[in-house]
């Protein structure tokens, strides 16, 4: 297991990747350190040809959701936020180079976008834990702010995931290595989860609540959906899966927490799982909600992240 050691720091504990009041990015891959260079390619960075700690060793918020509109939408929503010196305008995609993913800095916060489904996001998600790793970079919190399909709970309600499951409903992530199948826990930080249920608190009219999140590697068949271009069940038994979904505690549905979970986890990121649901899959399949009121529902993660951060930096609202 590689690991960061600063030169002159003597205060290492016996877990090497923490130091007193610190914790850094553990990378569980022995053969990073010998590596000449590390082209990460998806993101159109690399440690010869950028300087990452220079450029990204202040980072201590890593905010990641599907969509490259609405994590440019949150980066400049934390620029207005944090009030940063430099103008909107110097809030450049540094991923640029590519258009597989985009990538904002806005002070200590760096938002990104991953795309849909467990392949991206697990691509993005080497990439930027590597990336964090070469930048130095300690005490980082990272948050999904996605969107949903919410079971038994109104549209619009935001849903701060406690466990992250499969469709057996199970909190692991499997994953295919060479011709083995490997189990990987998907826990995520109790105390996180709670303090962002706290925040959402207090904002008025913010409807939250903490449950499982269900993920899956498909929207339609794969979410009991009824109106894709195959469908394989009657109604009844896709209500049926639905309905024990909501009794053994989920509340949502989407397609990247169990991958996210399980691969900072194992890197020893502290990660959370913020998802706003557009519609209830007990009622209906289809998400035909006005844009203006989709646009507002995308916007409650990122307000609650916002807020949760300002109180992290302890700056006032
Ligand atoms: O809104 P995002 O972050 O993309 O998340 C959800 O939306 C997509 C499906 O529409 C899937 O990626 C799902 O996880
Ligand atoms: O129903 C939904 C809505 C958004 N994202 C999903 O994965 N499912």
């Amino acid at each position: 297991m590689a690991s960061i050691l600063p030169a002159s720091n003597t205060s290492m504990r016996s877990d090497r990747n923490t130091y007193i009041g610190k914790s850094f990015v553990h990378i569980k891959n022995p053969y990073l350190d010998s590596m000449d260079e590390d082209v990460l390619y998806h993101l159109d960075l690399g440690t010869k040809t950028h300087n990452l700690p220079a450029m990204f060793g202040d980072v201590k918020f890593v905010c990641v959701g599907g969509s490259s509109n609405r994590m440019k939408a949150f980066a400049l929503l934390m620029h207005k936020e944090l009030r940063l010196e430099d103008s909107e305008e110097d809030i450049k995609d540094i991923c640029a180079g590519t258009d597989r993913y985009c990538m904002y800095k806005t002070g200590p916060v760096l938002s990104i976008s991953h795309g849909m489904g467990v392949p991206s996001i697990s691509i993005m998600l080497h990439e930027l834990i590597k990336l964090l790793y070469h930048a130095r970079c300690c005490d980082v919190t990272i948050i999904r702010i996605g969107t949903s399909g919410g079971i038994g709970i109104a549209p619009g309600s935001v849903v701060i995931t406690d466990k992250a499951v499969d469709s057996f409903f199970k909190p692991r992530f499997e994953q295919v290595i060479l011709d083995n199948t490997v189990t990987r826990s998907t826990e995520l930080d109790k105390e996180l989860a709670e303090e962002l249920f706290n925040c959402s608190k207090e904002i008025p009219d913010f409807p939250a609540l903490i449950g499982h999140t269900m993920c899956t590697h498909d929207f339609y068949e794969g979410q009991g959906r009824l109106d894709g271009a195959l469908c394989s069940f009657s109604r009844e038994k896709g209500l049926d899966y639905l309905k024990r979904a909501y009794n053994a505690g989920i509340r949502n549905i989407e397609m990247e927490s169990t991958v996210f979970a399980a691969m900072c986890r194992l890197c020893g990121l502290k990660a959370a799982v913020v998802c706003v649901t557009l519609l209830n899959r007990l009622e209906c399949d289809q998400i035909n909600s006005p844009h203006d009121v989709l646009v507002e529902y995308q916007k409650r993660p990122q307000l609650l992240i916002a807020k949760f951060i300002k109180q992290r930096l302890g700056l006032r609202d």
